[in-house]
C-alpha cells in the first residue's frame, strides 16, 4: 500500500472516530433507515451507465474534485452546482464527488450541492473504511459508494458492500492489479473500476485497464478510471470494448467541463 494511501486511511480512521463521538452509529443508522423521503430519493447509478451504453454512447462518470494529492489544485474557481449543470448538459451519465477534505479539498456539502442541481446519480468518492461512512453516504444523498480493494480486507469489504446495497446504493469496486481483481470478483457488485493510476508511484497508464480486461466476466461492467485526457484515449478504450469511464482532471482543468466532456466523447 502506498504511503499516501496509508496516510489517507489513517486520517479516515480518525475522522470516523471523531464523527462517532458526535453521533453514534445506532443514531445515524436510525435516522437514515427511518427517513421515508431519503429512502424514496435514490437514483440508479449502474442503471444510468447501462442506459447510455445501451444507446451506443459512452457511460461517463464525471468527477467533481478541486484538488488531488498527485496534481495539487486543479480548479481554483470551484462551484460544484455549476460544474454539475455543465456535466448534465454535456451528456454525463453520473457524477463522482470527492467528499474527502484533507487530501482532495472536497466536502459533503459539495456532494449535496451538485446532486441538488441536477437529476444525475452521484457516487460518494471517498476512502471507505467503516460501516459508519456508508450510512453517512446515504444520509448526504449519495446513490453509490466506492470501495478500494487495496484499502480493505475482504471481510470488511463484503460487509460494506452488503450495507450499501441494503440501503439501495450501487457499489463501484476499484482495482489496480490482478490480485485485487481476484478479490473484487468475489463481491456481488457488477461495477468493476480499473484505476489506471498506480497509487504508489502516481504513474498512469491505460495499459492497466487493457491488461486486466480479459479476466473480467462479460456480465460485469468495467469502468476505466484515471488518465483519460483526450479523444484518442476514449477511442482506444471503446475499441477494446470498454464503454464506461471515470474522468476528473481533464474536465476540471477545462473552462467549461461539460463542453470538454463533449469534445472527448462525441
Ligand atoms: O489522484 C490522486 O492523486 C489520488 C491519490 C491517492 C488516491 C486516489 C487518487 N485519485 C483518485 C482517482 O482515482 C481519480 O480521482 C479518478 O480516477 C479520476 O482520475 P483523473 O481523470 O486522472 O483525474
Amino acid at each position: 500500500m502506498s504511503d499516501i494511501l496509508n496516510k489517507i486511511l489513517a486520517v479516515k480512521a480518525d475522522e470516523v472516530a471523531a464523527a462517532k463521538k458526535y453521533r453514534d452509529l445506532a443514531s445515524l443508522r436510525r435516522d437514515v433507515e427511518g427517513d421515508a423521503v431519503l429512502r424514496a430519493d435514490i437514483r440508479g447509478f449502474e442503471a444510468n451507465l447501462r442506459k447510455n451504453i445501451a444507446a451506443g454512447r459512452a457511460g461517463v462518470i464525471a468527477e467533481i474534485k478541486k484538488a488531488s494529492p498527485s496534481k495539487g489544485v486543479l480548479r481554483p474557481d470551484f462551484r460544484p452546482a455549476n460544474i454539475a449543470e455543465s456535466y448534465a448538459e454535456g451528456g454525463a451519465s453520473c457524477l463522482s464527488v470527492l467528499t474527502d477534505v484533507n487530501f482532495f479539498q472536497g466536502s459533503v456539502e459539495y456532494l449535496r450541492q451538485a446532486r441538488a442541481a441536477v437529476a444525475l446519480p452521484v457516487i460518494r468518492k471517498d476512502f471507505m473504511v467503516d460501516m459508519y461512512q456508508v450510512y453517512e453516504a446515504r444520509a448526504m444523498g449519495a446513490d453509490a459508494i466506492l470501495l478500494i480493494v487495496s484499502a480493505l480486507d475482504h471481510g470488511l469489504m463484503a460487509e460494506l458492500e452488503a450495507c450499501a446495497q441494503e440501503l439501495g446504493m450501487d457499489v463501484l469496486v476499484e482495482v489496480h492489479d490482478g490480485d485485487e481483481l481476484t478479490a473484487a470478483l468475489k463481491l456481488k457488485t457488477p461495477l468493476v473500476g480499473i484505476n489506471n493510476r498506480n497509487l504508489r508511484t502516481f504513474d498512469v497508464t491505460l495499459e492497466t485497464t487493457l491488461g486486466l480486461l480479459p479476466r473480467i466476466p462479460a456480465e460485469r461492467l468495467v469502468v476505466t478510471e484515471s488518465g483519460i485526457m483526450a479523444p484518442g484515449d476514449v477511442q482506444r478504450m471503446r475499441e477494446a470494448n470498454v464503454h464506461a469511464f471515470l474522468v476528473g482532471e481533464a474536465f476540471m482543468r477545462a473552462p467549461h467541463p461539460g463542453a470538454e466532456l463533449r469534445r472527448l466523447f462525441d
